[in-house]
């Protein structure tokens, strides 16, 4: 009797997948596309050889080279996941060494300046450039951190440019898809503003609590009797710092921008507060409570 051959596994669509800085979100894209079968091989760069080892070892990646030059040869897709402050020196150190037909994207938190730090590290945009960002993440960082579902059911926005070939866009979303994201796209300036608001602020604000509690008198009294509040409020000053110092450098004026915003409302708080307007300071908090209430009901939240 003959037998149905079992199907053959989908071939992977990448052949070689070179990410650039192997930490918590190159680390875990690359688990997410190893556990699919999306890439026939993976392959890290990066400065620290520790980490790239620990990377090899834990099976995130299939071998590492300390040469950004060699790590891209022959690669067909090429993720740029260091913070954003390296971005040029590593474009530069990119020169002469991507092919033609490479797809190159990133994963920063900021785009504007990211797309200026390829065109001058690089010497021009490649027309295989799709800039883009996960909205997924984690106060931990670094490849032990990484995990393979990280972008299960999350967002990724892709800002293409004017000189992004269609196919390159369509070989990073298929790539994001794949790791389980929702992809959109979204005008460059556009994104680093929404971010600013939604992302960037949000940090600032928990570093920033956290840094002035921490410098008050009686430091150790204040921090042991903060309740579950402070510590939902405050789990992102944990992230990484170099990561965050980068961001506000690159990110400078819708950052400022979204500063001098809520500057005015904490201002108009303390007025209502000092006034001893309980309608009012009603009225604020039932409009915030309403509202994140109802972000948070939202299936896609
Ligand atoms: N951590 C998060 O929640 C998110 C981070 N991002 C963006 O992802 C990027 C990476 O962040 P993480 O993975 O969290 O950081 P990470 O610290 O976990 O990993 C960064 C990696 O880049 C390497 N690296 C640093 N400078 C380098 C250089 N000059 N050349 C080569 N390698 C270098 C580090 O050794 C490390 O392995 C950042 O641009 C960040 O803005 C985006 C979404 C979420
Ligand atoms: O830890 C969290 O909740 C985050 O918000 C992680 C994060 C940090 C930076 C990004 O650009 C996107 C996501």
């Amino acid at each position: 009797m003959s037998q149905t051959p079992a199907p053959s596994p989908a071939p992977a669509a990448i052949n070689r997948l070179a990410i650039i800085g192997v930490g918590l979100i190159g680390g875990s894209l690359a688990l997410s596309l190893r556990q699919a079968g999306y890439c026939r091989e993976i392959v890290g760069a990066g400065r620290d050889r520790a980490s790239l080892q620990q990377a090899q070892s834990l099976g995130v990646i299939d071998r590492f080279e300390l040469d950004i030059c060699a790590a891209v040869h022959g690669a067909d897709m090429i993720v740029l996941a260091t913070p954003v402050g390296a971005i040029e020196s590593v474009c530069r150190a990119l020169r002469g060494c991507l092919a033609e037909s490479a797809v190159l994207t990133d994963v920063g938190s900021v785009k504007a300046s990211v797309v200026d730090a390829v065109r001058i590290g690089l010497g021009h945009l490649p027309a295989g450039f799709v800039p883009a960002h996960p909205i997924a993440g984690r106060e931990r960082s670094g490849v032990e951190a990484a995990t393979a579902d990280l972008y299960e059911g999350r967002r990724v926005i892709l800002t293409p440019l004017p000189e992004s070939d269609p196919q390159a866009c369509q070989a990073v979303r298929r790539m994001w898809e794949v790791a389980g994201a929702r992809v959109e796209d979204m005008p460059v300036d556009h994104h680093d503003e929404v971010l600013a608001a939604t992302s960037h602020l949000p940090h600032l604000l928990a570093y920033t609590l956290v840094s002035s509690l921490s410098r008050l008198g009686e430091q150790e009294e204040i921090f042991r009797y903060a309740a579950g509040g402070f510590r939902d409020f405050t789990r992102i000053a944990s992230s990484d710092p170099v990561m965050w110092r980068d961001i506000c450098l690159h990110n400078k004026e819708a950052i400022l921008g979204m500063f001098k915003h809520f500057a005015r409302d904490l201002e108009l708080l303390g007025e209502v507060i000092d006034a001893g307007d309980g309608d009012r300071l009603l009225s604020i908090f039932q409009r915030a409570k309403q509202t994140r209430d109802r972000f948070c009901e939202r299936p896609d939240s």
